[in-house]
């Protein structure tokens, strides 16, 4: 599988301000990527046209490998009334109860089950709405600050955790945890703004796994090159 942009501009309906400008980067085989850069700079954006793959057809983006792809962000909501947990048994596949139960047991979700979506913390209710997500089928998944509001601890976990149990898919992840991108990540793509005529850069990450220890030089090197980057 593959995520490739050759020369990918957007500029919304109406907008002066072009939003991407001659992005180029290759993304190649499974794993943890990142899209990171400063507020305003495009990563939403970029990754919304990413699902209107249609769209796309006519534009310089190759996904070979990639025939499904989802998207989910921080503070989306679950449709319906009914309980958590009832709604996650209605979208899970039969043959996918044993992920549900590992995933809902992962993210420390059991003790709220019986509740409404409403009547869940934030955090909670962006852990719940991934895990419905994890439970459809996906080749690339985009997860928009879908861990914002959850706790640096439990996200440390729940990181490396996704990453070995869905370990041939691809996701993209968006955060402005610099952090975690570049302790987490295979590779983070830095987006640059157009107007400080930078580029915008793939770089490496120490994609680490979980019980690995951290190499705190390794992470501050990666870190200040992202920064360096935009
Ligand atoms: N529907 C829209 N129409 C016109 N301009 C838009 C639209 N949505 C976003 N923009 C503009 O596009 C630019 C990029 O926005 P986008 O949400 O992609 O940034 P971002 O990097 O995801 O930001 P953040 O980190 O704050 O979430 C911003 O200047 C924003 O104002």
């Amino acid at each position: 599988m593959r995520l490739e942009c050759n020369g990918l501009n957007f500029t919304y309906p109406g907008s002066e301000i072009q939003v991407i400008d001659n992005l180029s980067f290759s993304m190649t085989g499974p794993g943890f990527y990142a899209v990171f850069g400063p507020s305003g700079v495009g990563k939403t954006s970029f990754a919304r046209l990413l699902t209107r793959h249609a769209d796309l057809l006519d534009q310089p983006v190759k996904t070979p490998g990639i025939d499904t792809i989802l998207y989910t962000y921080n503070l989306e909501r679950l449709p319906g009334w009914a309980a958590v947990g009832r709604h996650l048994d209605q979208v899970c596949p039969p043959d996918r109860q044993g992920l549900k139960k590992e995933l809902i047991a992962l993210f420390c979700l059991e003790p709220v089950l019986d509740a409404r979506f409403s009547q869940l913390s934030m955090g909670q209710q962006n852990r719940m709405n991934l895990i419905r997500y994890l439970l459809q089928d996906f080749d690339l998944m985009i997860l928009d600050e879908s861990l914002a509001n959850v706790d640096e601890k439990l996200r440390q976990t729940i990181l490396p955790a996704i990453k070995e149990r869905f370990a041939h898919k691809m996701f993209l992840y968006i955060s402005h945890n610099l952090m975690e991108v570049a302790r987490f990540c295979k590779e983070i793509l830095v987006l640059a703004e157009p107007s400080r005529n930078m580029s915008s850069r793939l770089i490496s990450g120490l994609n680490e796994t979980s019980g690995g220890k951290v190499d705190k030089s390794a992470l501050d090197r990666v870190m200040l090159e992202i920064m360096n980057a935009f």
